[in-house]
């Protein structure tokens, strides 16, 4: 008999927040397998998926809160089937009280015992009955800060000593709100106008972004737009649509992107260049490559070629050739986007972000030796760590003084960002990611 409750958003989530803590994959992958898993329809596509963000964005508080009613040790899904559950109470309005208790004894009774179903009755009862307790008996500031926003206690004193306390708050609480949901117009195929059109024909709320491809869209998932099923829409984040306007493309030339899938931004390269020119798009990963192909497919782009390979040693794969325009969207620890994988905030380790810059900075070294005289490379994170951007782009540039990092175009300019060091640093914010860029340019001979 499975134990899995078909059709239940509850119980879905719950398998999510599981297979979570086992860090058997992100979030988001996760969500979608989880809603075909169940056969989720409707508004419980919504519910599951508030469910799993809400518990996990919130997950040391809800510890916290459960504390006091917890004696000795629970079982690792008793235990997030009650966060799950206290989550529902405490930040979500809509649900009655005994629906959330009922729906908890019911998913315990049917993956465990009655003495399990019997505690967690209890325990929510008890929880009803005595309120949640208040964060003000947490006496030290930053522990009390990294309780009430869910996030480690290294990592905000990092963002206390770099943005003060206030901001650092600001950007953990920004990272507990849910994503916005940004398009970008495949303008090779449909004006922005009638995208616009069409989407508010299919009953999407539509308002432009500062980036002229860009629409943020609300009211439906995206991905359920006819404009997106045929090939008019990519689904990204506004600050990733900044790099391939920093590369300042025209058609025909060519281009190398280093760590390219899913393709997002290869795409949007070969669009702006009208998909004319050539663009390699390399990845490490074989099944990522394949979604390079797929992306350019739908998008009906022909100039792409996507290849398997290591950046670093990029040189060998495309045979000593050289390339006016290179953009490097490294692998990173990506602190810019933790509102959209929540789990990092309980995975990542305060050493991540010095390993990760040495492949960054082995990738940028490559870049330079296939970077053609006169030529741009585009260097971006979607990372707020300093470790990653200025420090790993101002070595680079002591290295090489025949690069330089140059202004940005004036529409980079409208977007709030910080510019201590070389590039900027966009800090999550409500209408797009947290993100990093630095233009470096070549001296023509
Ligand atoms: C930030 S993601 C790129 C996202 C992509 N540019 C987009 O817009 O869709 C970084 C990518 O770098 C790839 N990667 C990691 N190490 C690499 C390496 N040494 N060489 C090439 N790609 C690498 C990862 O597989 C991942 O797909």
């Amino acid at each position: 008999m499975t134990k899995k409750l078909i059709g239940n958003p509850r119980d879905a989530a719950l398998e999510v927040l599981l297979e979570v803590s086992k860090n058997q994959a992100y979030s988001n992958l996760l969500v979608s397998r989880k809603i075909k898993e169940y056969k989720l329809e409707g508004p419980d596509r919504g519910l599951m998926t508030e469910l799993a963000y809400g518990t996990l964005q919130h997950q040391t508080k809800l510890d916290f809160l459960l504390a006091p009613f917890l004696k000795g040790k629970i079982e690792t899904w008793v235990r997030v089937l009650l966060r799950l559950s206290i989550y529902q109470l405490v930040f979500l309005d809509r649900i009655p009280e005994h629906a959330v208790v009922n729906e908890a004894v019911a998913i315990s009774k049917k993956r465990g015992h009655k003495g399990i179903s019997g505690l967690v009755n209890g325990v929510l009862r008890s929880f009803l009955r005595e309120g949640p307790r208040s964060t003000e008996t947490i006496a030290d500031p930053l522990q009390r800060l990294a309780v009430e926003t869910s996030h480690p206690e290294w990592l905000l004193k990092d963002w206390i000593d770099r943005y003060g306390f206030e901001k650092a708050r600001e950007i953990a609480e920004q990272n507990n709100t849910a994503p916005p949901q940004t398009v970008r117009v495949n303008t090779v195929k449909v004006s922005r106008e009638d995208a616009i059109a069409t989407l508010e024909e299919e009953g999407f709320s539509v308002r432009k972004g500062i980036v002229e491809e860009s629409l943020h869209v609300s009211g439906k998932p995206a991905a359920s737009s006819q404009l997106f099923k045929t090939g008019l829409l990519t689904i990204q984040d506004e600050s990733s649509m900044l790099p391939a306007h920093a590369l300042q493309l025209k058609q025909g030339l060519s281009v190398l992107d280093m760590c390219a899938a899913p393709g997002g931004k290869t795409t949007h390269i070969a669009q702006l260049m009208g998909d004319t020119g050539n663009v390699i798009a390399l990845d490490l990963h074989p099944h990522k490559v394949k979604l390079i192909r797929e992306n350019a497919e739908r998008l009906g782009l022909t100039t792409i070629e996507p290849l398997v390979g290591d950046a670093r040693q990029a040189g060998e794969i495309v045979n000593g050739a050289l390339f006016d325009r290179i953009l490097i969207d490294a692998p990173c620890s990506g602190y810019g986007v933790i509102r959209r994988k929540p789990d990092m905030k309980y995975t990542k380790q305060p050493t991540d972000a010095a390993r990760l810059a040495e492949i960054q900075s082995a990738i940028l070294e490559e870049a330079y030796v296939l970077l053609k005289p006169g030529g741009t490379i585009v260097y971006s994170t979607c990372t707020i760590e300093p470790t990653e951007n200025q420090q790993v782009v101002e070595a680079f540039l002591s290295q090489h003084p025949d690069m330089e990092s140059i202004d940005l175009p004036v529409i980079l300019e409208k977007l709030p960002h910080l510019s201590e060091g070389p590039g900027i640093q966009i800090l999550p914010y409500a209408d797009g990611d947290g993100f990093y860029l630095a233009t470096l340019t070549k001296r023509a001979i």
